[in-house]
């Protein structure tokens, strides 16, 4: 989108003009690097139209592709998805059952048209009592786009982030037990490559759906300094208008909070 890129670019021809487009599109210079989003109210969506719950889980997976595909479109450069907690192997077997098949749908039926468009998939979370099929799905996508440059697709399956920091201590009282490692060498920079999330910049936005006021064990440490908004909308019905209502307050706050 030509006029997008001009107005992100700082063309100041363009700067005048913002066209009725725009306003509702977040436009300029501080697009968050990093969303995270906890997609909550899939099964409530369901409830509210008289659908089972993986019916909402199903719409859920529709509004993965449309959200990717909006953070992609206005410069997002990391979207993480909380896509399955540690809390939630305690839902119904049957239940668990589905969700555990949604990576290997969602991949089957998009993983082409997110390699033409340069993204990276990478999975945060532990493979360990995710179903065979899951972890093969999510291996076959991490490998066929290690090599994109462009927006890094992130999702958090079996994550828990007090898990994730315990098991970063474990290592590094491993290698201070071994002689490898001066404990007063540690600090916040070497913890953090120990996390799950290595590589990626902290959330600059975090948004959670269907009215939930709360972490949940979700990137406890790397959440320090974000930027947290919270919507009514369940995660179904949640699109690009919510996301970019979502950024334009980022915006918002960033300007007021920026200033002196
Ligand atoms: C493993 C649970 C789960 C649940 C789920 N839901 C159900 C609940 C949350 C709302 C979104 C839809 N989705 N949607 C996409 C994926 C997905 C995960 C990894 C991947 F590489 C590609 C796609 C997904 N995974």
């Amino acid at each position: 989108i030509k006029w997008l890129r001009k107005l992100r670019n700082g063309d100041s021809a363009s700067k005048g003009i913002v066209s009725a487009e725009a306003n509702s599109a977040p436009i300029g210079d501080n697009i968050p690097q990093h969303v995270a989003i906890i997609m909550d109210g899939n099964g409530r969506w369901a409830k509210a139209r008289g659908l089972p719950r993986i019916a909402g889980h199903h719409n859920g997976m529709k509004a993965v592709k449309t959200v990717t595909k909006a953070a992609d479109r206005i410069g997002v450069k990391v979207l993480t998805l909380y896509a399955f907690s540690t809390e939630n192997w305690k839902r119904p077997k049957a239940e668990v059952e589905f969700l555990m098949k949604l990576p290997q749908e969602f991949l089957s039926l998009e993983l082409g048209e997110l390699i033409e468009n340069n993204v990276q998939v990478r999975m945060m979370g532990k493979r360990e009592l995710l179903p065979s099929y899951t972890v093969a799905a999510l291996e076959e996508a991490v490998r066929r786009t290690k090599d994109n440059t462009g927006l890094i697709l992130n999702f958090a399956l079996n994550y828990g982030s007090r898990d994730e920091m315990v098991e970063a201590s474990r290592e590094l009282a491993r290698q201070a037990a071994s002689g490898q490692l001066d404990p007063e060498a540690i600090d916040e920079a070497m913890f953090s490559s120990k996390l799950l999330s290595d590589g990626l910049p902290d959330p600059d936005l975090l948004i959670r759906t269907s009215g939930e006021l709360r972490l949940s064990n979700f990137m406890l440490w790397q959440l320090a300094y974000s930027e947290f908004w919270f919507t009514d909308v369940y995660w179904p019905s949640f699109g690009e208008e919510q996301l970019f209502e979502a950024i334009r307050e980022y915006q918002r706050r960033a300007r007021r909070y920026g200033g002196l």
